[in-house]
């Protein structure tokens, strides 16, 4: 573990002025027609996603993952979005990650999309199944060589040793994979998250954001809506 000196106090107040001096969302936001909401989430999930990228959100299919472990402890990431069917949103990492390890302990996670630009976020909430090993060995072959040059390096977030050199181990890593282009790697895992709750969330400049929310009816295969407050 590297120390390092305490940063230098910044005047009173002048974090606190600048950050709300910030825009979060773009000049001209969409609206939210609710009334027109298909009748399942992953459909106007598909819809809001499109719409983000024909808006030029960048990386629209950039996700935070919040997991949780059996402890309690909480911890969240950025990982990026690999499909969404009626198996739920899938994402992809290291089985033996600190996510993959509160994954095992406690299948459970959200998923928090935010679109700036167009001032949408959308909330999933659900179960976390993990996805056959051939879907995921399929994936990893599908990566480009840099990428799976990168999986093989090294455990993801174990800490390196000061020795450890970073363009050594990707170049070594590089070779390994186009040398061996069909090694699928065990420990790549598709998990999906399967909804008991997704919501969506549209601003507006007013404050009159929008809000609505689907759940599992009692009907199977059903959803119910709620709009929430803001
Ligand atoms: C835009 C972006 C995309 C990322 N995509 C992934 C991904 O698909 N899978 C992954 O394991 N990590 C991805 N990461 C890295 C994760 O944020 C995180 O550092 C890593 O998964 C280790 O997290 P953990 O220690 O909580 O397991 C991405 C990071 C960013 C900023």
């Amino acid at each position: 573990m590297t120390a390092h000196p305490t940063a230098s106090p910044v005047a009173p107040g002048a974090v606190r002025r600048r950050l709300r001096g910030l825009p979060s969302f773009g000049a001209e936001l969409p609206t939210f027609d609710v009334a027109a909401a298909p009748a399942v989430p992953e459909a106007l999930f598909l819809e809001w996603l499109e719409h983000a990228v024909d808006a030029g959100v960048l990386a629209p299919h950039a996700v935070t993952v919040s997991t949780a472990a059996a402890s309690g402890e909480v911890s969240a990431r950025v990982v990026i979005l690999k499909d969404v069917s009626d198996e739920g949103w899938v994402f992809a990492g290291q089985a033996t990650s600190p996510k993959g390890r509160d994954l095992d302990e406690n299948p459970r996670a959200a998923l928090t999309f935010f679109w700036p630009a167009v001032g949408r976020q959308v909330r999933v909430v659900g179960d976390v199944v993990r996805r056959p090993a051939d879907e995921a060995a399929a994936d990893f072959l599908a990566r480009p060589p840099a990428a799976r040059a990168a999986y093989l390096a090294g455990e993801q977030s174990a800490p390196m040793a000061p020795s450890d050199d970073l363009s050594e181990a990707l170049a070594a890593a590089e070779v390994e994979a186009a040398a061996h282009p069909d090694d699928a790697s065990p420990g790549w895992t598709l998990w999906s998250v399967r909804p008991v709750s997704v919501e969506f969330w549209q601003a507006d400049h007013s404050r009159a954001h929008v809000r609505l929310r689907y759940r599992p009816s009692d009907v199977a295969g059903e959803w119910s809506t709620d709009r929430l407050w803001p």
